[in-house]
């Protein structure tokens, strides 16, 4: 007998969310956030970059709040700048490999599972081959020396209508990166929002491609705001998420649609409507089962 609506929830509760603390909750100072995130619900959070903070304050801030931290990018260049990136700059290699090495400090302190690429745009002058080739060496050597902390490499692909240029800006870019670097540590990070603004069907790619995603983000698009307020049909791809034993986590990384002050707070309602859970916890029943609507 094919699963009804009721299985389709019970399954969809067993998903793992994680608040993305760079853009959740941001009306406080950085470390702040992690304990709105837990009185908030969540018991996991991402971030795109910690560095502003010592590792040691993530960690006391972190086991305070009973939180866990499961994903951070590497450095990314002078981000406040406008930089979107290094990883695929030629005159930048040395930057980015000093990079792996703090974001490696960073991830072991704080028992972080995984790290984040930005690719970046193609520098003026560059040729696109070149880039590509200066980010599948780069990727080559932070994916060995992810694999031997044993934490997990992760490439996003990015629009690029919000960051023009942007060199690995659809999953199919990102998957033939994937192949050159062939290194069972690096996998890709499958962020809904980008994929939708780039024409992407989040659902049928999830379900061609989920073998090799590490870790999941999503925002509505094309406001890139709560799930549920734009064109992304989130019930379809959070059960197929389901259907295809999705257990990692999914990162809510979403400009809050109303920004000022309990902006956040007021719109976390998108979870209890999809049937999912703010705390992450991996002991209720449902991940993997079949859930046909
Ligand atoms: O922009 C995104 O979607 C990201 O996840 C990166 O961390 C860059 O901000
Ligand atoms: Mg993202």
């Amino acid at each position: 007998m094919p699963a009804g609506y009721d299985d389709c929830l019970t399954a969809r509760a067993a998903l793992r969310l994680a608040a993305n603390v760079s853009l959740l909750f941001a009306d406080r100072p950085l470390l702040q956030r992690v304990a709105a995130a837990a009185a908030a619900g969540f018991t996991a959070v991402e971030c795109q970059f910690p560095y502003e903070a010592p590792a040691a304050a993530w960690a006391a801030e972190l086991r305070r709040h009973g939180v866990r931290l499961v994903l951070h990018n590497l450095p990314a260049g002078d981000w406040a700048a406008g930089e979107r990136g290094i990883a695929c700059h030629p005159d930048r290699v040395a930057e980015f490999r000093a990079g792996i090495a703090r974001a490696l400090d960073y991830a072991t302190t704080l028992a972080v599972p995984q790290l984040n690429v930005i690719a970046g745009v193609v520098p003026p002058g560059v040729a696109r081959g070149v880039a590509l080739a200066t980010l599948v060496d780069n990727l080559r050597v932070a994916a060995e020396a992810c694999a031997a902390a044993g934490i997990g490499l992760r490439l996003e692909p990015i629009n690029s209508l919000d960051i023009p240029g942007f060199l690995v800006d659809t999953v199919d870019v990102a998957l033939e990166v994937l192949r050159r670097v062939d290194h069972p540590a690096l996998q890709l990070q499958f962020d809904v929002y980008h994929v939708a603004r780039m024409g992407g069907d989040p659902v049928a790619l999830w379900r061609r491609h989920h073998a090799v995603v590490g870790h999941v983000q999503w925002a509505d698009a094309p406001g890139r705001h709560e799930p549920l307020t734009g064109a992304i049909d989130f019930a379809a791809l959070a059960d197929a998420m389901c259907e295809t034993g999705w257990t990692g986590w999914i990162g809510a990384e979403y400009l809050p649609a109303d920004a000022a002050s309990g902006g956040t707070e007021r719109g976390l309602g998108w979870i209890e409507r999809l049937g999912l859970h703010r705390a992450a916890d991996p002991g209720r029943a449902g991940a993997g089962e079949g859930c046909k609507r």
